[in-house]
C-alpha cells in the first residue's frame, strides 16, 4: 500500500562541530537570513547561550528580540505569536532544549516565518524534525511545525549539558527500536504503509545510540557528537515520513502517559527510556541488552529513582494505547490489565 502523498521537509544546512557559535555571523549571512530575529530560549540558557549569540550577531543586526519561555504550552506559545507578529519578524530561532525549540518552530509553522535550530542540549530529536509537542492542544502528543531551515549545534555547547539530559537523548533514540517494531507489526496487521528506508534510518540512530553508551564516558565530545548526529537523523526521518511513525511507538506512548498522569516529573528522553525497557520486553526483543547499555550511562532505570510513584507506572501503561488510537502498536486496542502491567513493570525491574 503506497502512503499518502506528502512534503519531505528537511533542513537546507546542518552546522555541527566544536565551538561554531562563534562563526554564527558568517552562518547568518550564508543562509541569507532575513531579520527582524526573535530569539525563543529558557531562563538559564539565555544566560549561558544567547549572550555569546547576542554578542556575535547583535552588533551588526540589531533588529532582534529575546524571548523566554517557560513551558511548551499553547498559552506560552499565544503569547510568542503575538510578539512575533508585533515585531513583524521574519526568522524565528530556538535555542535550547526541546521546549524552546518547540516553540520556536510552533510559531514559525503559524506565521510561515523561517526557524533556525541552535540545541544546546542532546536531550531530544525534536532539534530537526518538522513537529512539535505543545501541551494544552488536547492531546500530549506533537503536531505539525516548522521544520529547521538550517541547525547549528555546537558540540562543545552540548557537551557542558547535565549529564541527565544527555543521558535523556540517549534514551529518546534507543526508543525506535521499539517504534519500529511497532510500525512493522502495524504493517502487517493492519496494512499500515511502512517505509522500509525512513524506518532504516530511523534504528541507524538507535544503533548508533547504543553504541554512544560505550564511548560517552570516556571521550564525552565524541560520544556528543555521535549522539547529536543520531538525534538530528532520527529528526530527518520524521521529516522523511511525514510523521513521527519511525520515532515514536508504545514507549512513546509510555512517556506520554506518564507526562500527562505525573506532570514534569521526569524528562522525556527519561521517561522513554524507561519505555523502551517495558515495550522490548512485551515484543520478546532484546530488552535486558538496552538496559544494560542504558545502566552503562547511569541512567535512571526505576520509578523511585526518578521520583514516581509505582502506581503511576501502572496507570500509565494501562492507559498509553488510548492516547492515540490512530496508530497501532504492540498494547493493540485494548491495552495492557492492571495486573499485567505490574508484572511487566516488575519483570523489568522497573517497579518492586
Ligand atoms: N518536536 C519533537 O519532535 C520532539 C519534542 N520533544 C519535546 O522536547 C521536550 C524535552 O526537551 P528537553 O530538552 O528534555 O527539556 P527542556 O527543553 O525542558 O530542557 C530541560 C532543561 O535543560 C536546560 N538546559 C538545556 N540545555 C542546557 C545546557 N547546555 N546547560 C544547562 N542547562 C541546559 C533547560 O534550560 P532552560 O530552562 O533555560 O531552557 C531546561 O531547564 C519535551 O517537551 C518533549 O515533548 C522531544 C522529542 C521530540
Ligand atoms: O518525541 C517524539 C519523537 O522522539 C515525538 O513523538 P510524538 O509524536 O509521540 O510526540
Ligand atoms: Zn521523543
Amino acid at each position: 500500500m503506497a502512503s499518502e502523498e506528502h512534503i519531505i521537509d528537511l533542513p537546507k544546512r546542518i552546522y555541527v562541530g566544536n565551538g561554531i557559535i562563534d562563526k554564527l555571523h558568517e552562518y547568518f549571512y550564508q543562509l541569507n537570513s532575513l531579520s527582524p530575529f526573535l530569539i525563543i530560549t529558557g531562563h538559564n540558557i539565555r544566560k549561558i547561550v544567547v549572550s555569546k549569540i547576542l554578542d556575535e550577531i547583535g552588533n551588526i543586526e540589531s533588529n532582534i528580540e529575546v524571548e523566554e519561555v517557560e513551558e511548551a504550552n499553547i498559552d506560552e506559545a499565544t503569547r510568542i505569536e503575538e510578539i512575533a507578529k508585533k515585531m513583524n519578524t521574519n526568522t524565528i530561532i530556538g535555542v535550547g532544549g526541546g521546549k524552546s525549540i518547540d516553540i520556536a518552530k510552533y510559531t514559525a509553522f503559524r506565521l510561515n516565518k523561517d526557524f533556525i535550530s541552535i540545541p544546546t542540549a542532546p536531550s531530544h530529536d525534536g532539534i530537526t524534525s518538522p513537529f512539535a509537542s505543545i501541551k494544552g492542544l488536547g492531546k500530549p502528543v506533537s503536531m505539525k511545525a516548522k521544520g529547521p531551515m538550517a541547525i547549528i549545534a555546537d558540540i562543545d555547547i552540548m557537551s557542558s549539558a547535565p549529564k541527565r539530559l544527555i543521558n535523556a537523548g540517549i534514551g529518546d533514540t534507543v526508543g525506535k527500536i521499539v517504534a519500529v517494531r511497532d510500525w512493522r507489526l502495524a504493517a502487517k496487521l493492519r496494512g499500515e504503509y511502512y517505509g522500509d528506508y525512513t524506518a532504516s534510518l530511523a534504528l541507524l540512530s538507535a544503533k548508533h545510540a547504543l553504541n554512544c553508551t560505550k564511548i560517552i564516558n570516556r571521550d564525552l565530545k565524541y560520544g556528543v557528537r555521535l549522539l547529536t548526529e543520531a538525534l538530528i537523523s532520527s529528526g530527518v526521518a520524521m521529516g522523511m515520513a511525514g510523521s513521527t511513525r519511525p520515532a515514536s511507538g508504545s514507549e512513546h506512548l509510555f512517556a506520554h502517559a506518564v507526562e500527562m498522569l505525573y506532570p514534569n516529573s521526569a524528562l522525556h528522553g527519561e521517561l522513554v527510556g524507561i519505555g523502551t525497557i517495558i515495550m522490548a520486553y512485551i515484543h520478546g526483543i532484546k530488552w535486558k541488552e538496552i538496559k544494560r547499555a542504558l545502566a552503562r550511562i547511569g541512567f535512571p532505570l526505576t520509578a523511585k529513582e526518578l521520583g514516581i510513584p509505582r502506581e503511576i507506572v501502572i496507570k500509565a501503561l494501562t492507559i498509553a494505547h488510548t492516547i492515540r488510537p490512530e496508530r497501532y502498536t504492540i498494547l493493540g486496542d485494548r491495552g495492557l490489565t492492571w495486573s499485567s502491567a505490574e508484572k511487566i513493570a516488575k519483570d523489568t525491574g522497573i517497579i518492586d
